[in-house]
């Protein structure tokens, strides 16, 4: 086991996160796999610093005149003070004469930022953002004096990764004292106060999913839903009028085999995760500016288990198994998926404020659902990154060809149906697609906003593989033709879908990427006082959430080849009824975020996902 040079309980200095600064901090606790020593300032916030970042008091000499404020926010007006007697500094009056050095006060005051804080735990869609977007917006083509403009009204990205990393708290009377009296310093204090954060615990009305009782309500209604679905499918008949399903015992439905090949199943994923190939990128910075790595590998463990399944059915192994136990695979995801909601939620009480997702509330209930750690990680495993793509998803397509196989063994076919092939390559499209762009998973509302917990992990887990994999498992118990001429229809149907799907979301990972990106310079944006800007034409000017409208079009091509009943058609509706929802916590945020230039950009752009319609 590695050594550790600070004991707990040890009064040590610790530098502030990327500042030279070191103020007297309490060692509480010490990770010994990542090597992180979590440290209490005096001001009671807690962070986790690497050991290089801490120093025995004893290597630090006094301050004359007792100066030696122990926490970043007491030591502000030292600060100021002590700023103003650097050596070399010109009189304040010769400063603003010339240009150049107003630029450097500018800079100056920007670098004094990135001291003054309180350094909070915080909430990065507190009600404080709101209340400073209030600014006239406007609108301009993404080119390169959009860009002159961009890099003189807003922090450099370096200076906006540490205004995010930290709360920047506006120290009004401290702005008044140094009379900042310019435009350009007006755009730095405005700056400052969009990025304060504010530790906001979430009220009653801002619950999501209708507060307690709604997220009370989906917990024990999904898992019922799921069940009395797939019953209704194997009906013969599976009409309404048919409504209830006869129910099997609960005994029937647990069996401790499917239960180990599920967890088989999921160990083989673990291992692909761990595998040391693939690009390692940062995602988005965290609220206290951290950015965590994650190794895209998803394609590659695609490919590897492709080649696993693949020599199993060569070798002969009898994939009817799974089919002929598909709710008790069912349960057996369901049972896994809640003690693993129960494991995140225990593991979160530990978890230090600054690793909450910005959606917990405070709420046992609410956070068992929502998810109380914005990324549980096990040393580098991260646990709700894992399960987004690869358990489910990648088992979405195996139930698929499950479903095939089925298909050809119980209708006594050559090769599979049209309708089957077609559902099969759209849907392998879809998840295929999703690991090949797997570093846009990072800037998703579920990674960034989400934490996880039941929704997730029973979404995932559980929602993703059994079903979205409906459409095919209702089709090797009721067959259905399809034309070619209603075949290719279809398929335009679902290539469209993919073109916006893509497009959408292509364009908008690609602005975020690179803003100034040449390929994206013929685009009209709206610029927002957080420094980021939003799109107002492209896939983006045609509705607010283009990427949904694809993802929809596509849904409905999914489920068309299983035309002659109601019941595929579940996936559809279910669809419709998520994203609409979810554009509208989406719309929630961005308002937050953005303020008036949110509203200008809905002004411009009126419809949220249907044209004309919605
Ligand atoms: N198959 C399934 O079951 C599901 C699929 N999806 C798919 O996942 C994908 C990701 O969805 P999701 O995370 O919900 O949301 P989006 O990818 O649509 O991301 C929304 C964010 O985009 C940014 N944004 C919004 N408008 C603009 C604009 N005009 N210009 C630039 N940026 C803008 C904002 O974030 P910021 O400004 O902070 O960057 C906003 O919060 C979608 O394609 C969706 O269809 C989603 C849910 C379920
Ligand atoms: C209440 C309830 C049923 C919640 C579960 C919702 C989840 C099923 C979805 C939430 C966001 C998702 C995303 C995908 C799958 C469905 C869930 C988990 C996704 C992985 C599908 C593939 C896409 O290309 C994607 C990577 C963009 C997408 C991300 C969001």
């Amino acid at each position: 086991m590695p050594s550790r040079k600070f004991a707990d309980g040890e009064v040590v200095r610790g530098r502030w996160p990327g500042s030279s600064l070191y103020y007297e901090v309490e060692i509480l606790s010490h990770d010994s796999t990542s090597q992180l020593y979590t440290v209490k300032y005096k001001d009671g916030t807690e962070l986790e610093l690497k050991e290089n970042d801490i120093k025995p008091l004893t290597s630090f000499r006094q301050r004359k005149g007792g100066s030696t404020s122990s926490s970043p926010s007491r030591r502000r007006g030292s600060r100021s003070r002590s700023r103003s007697r650097s050596p070399g500094r010109p009189p304040k009056s010769a400063r603003r004469s010339a240009s150049a050095s107003h630029q450097a006060d500018i800079k100056e005051a920007r670098r004094e930022v990135e001291v003054k804080l309180t350094p909070l735990i915080l909430k990065p869609f507190g009600n404080s953002i709101s209340r400073y977007n209030g600014e006239p917006e406007h609108i301009e083509r993404n080119d390169a004096p959009h860009k002159n403009t961009q890099e003189k009204f807003s922090l450099s990205q370096e200076s906006s990764y540490i205004a995010t990393q930290y709360s920047l708290r506006p120290r009004r009377e401290e702005v008044k004292l140094k009379e900042i009296d310019s435009k350009e310093e007006k755009y730095v204090a405005k700056e400052l106060a969009v990025r304060t954060f504010e530790v906001t615990p979430i009220r009653a009305k801002d619950l999501e999913f209708g507060g307690v009782p709604g997220v009370f309500l989906i917990m024990f209604g999904l898992p019922v839903f799921l069940f009395l679905l797939l019953l209704m499918c194997k009906q013969k008949d599976p009409s309404l009028l048919n409504f209830p399903p006869p129910l099997p015992a609960l005994y029937e439905l647990w069996e401790t085999r499917v239960f180990g090949v599920y967890l088989l199943w999921f160990l083989i994923q673990v291992l692909f995760y761990l595998l040391p190939i693939g690009k390692v990128v940062e995602g988005t910075p965290l609220i206290d500016g951290r950015r965590l790595k994650y190794r895209l590998n998803g394609f590659y463990a695609f490919i590897l288990t492709s080649a696993v399944i693949g020599t199993s059915l060569f070798q002969g192994v009898e994939f009817h198994y799974v089919y002929s136990h598909f709710l008790q695979f069912a349960l057996a995801a369901t049972v896994f998926c809640v003690v693993l909601s129960v494991y995140l939620y225990m593991r979160s009480l530990k978890a230090p404020r600054n690793d909450l997702s910005p959606a917990s509330s405070g709420n046992a209930v609410y956070d068992f659902f929502i998810g109380r750690e914005l990324n549980p990680r096990i040393g580098t495993f991260d646990l709700k990154y894992f399960c987004e793509l690869r358990p489910g998803l990648i088992g979405w397509v195996v139930i698929n060809l499950v479903m095939l196989l089925a298909e050809m063994k119980i209708q006594d076919r050559a090769v599979p149906s049209l309708a089957m092939i077609l559902v099969n390559s759209f849907q392998l499209l879809y998840v295929v697609d999703a690991l090949w762009n797997e570093e846009a998973l990072l800037t998703t509302m579920d990674i960034i906003h989400d934490g996880f917990g039941f929704m997730l992990a029973f979404g995932d887990l559980v929602w993703v593989p059994f079903i979205y994999s409906f459409q095919a498992f209702y089709l090797v118990s009721h067959p259905n033709e399809v034309s070619w001429p209603m075949a290719s229809l279809i398929i335009v149907l679902k290539l469209c879908g993919y073109v916006i799907f893509r497009g959408a979301n292509s364009q908008k990972n690609a602005f975020r990427k690179n803003p100034s990106d040449p390929k994206l310079a013929h685009l009209k944006t709206i610029h927002t006082s957080t420094g980021k800007n939003l799109l107002v034409s492209g896939w983006w000017g045609f509705v607010r959430h283009p990427n949904y409208l694809g993802d929809l079009i596509m849904a409905l091509a999914w489920s068309l080849p299983c035309f002659n009943h109601i019941l595929p058609y579940f996936y559809i509706i279910y669809f419709t009824m998520l994203l609409v929802h979810r554009e509208a916590r989406d719309e929630y945020h961005c308002k937050k975020k953005y303020g008036v230039a949110w509203e200008k950009y809905c002004q411009r752009v009126p419809y949220r996902i249907f044209p004309y319609i919605y």
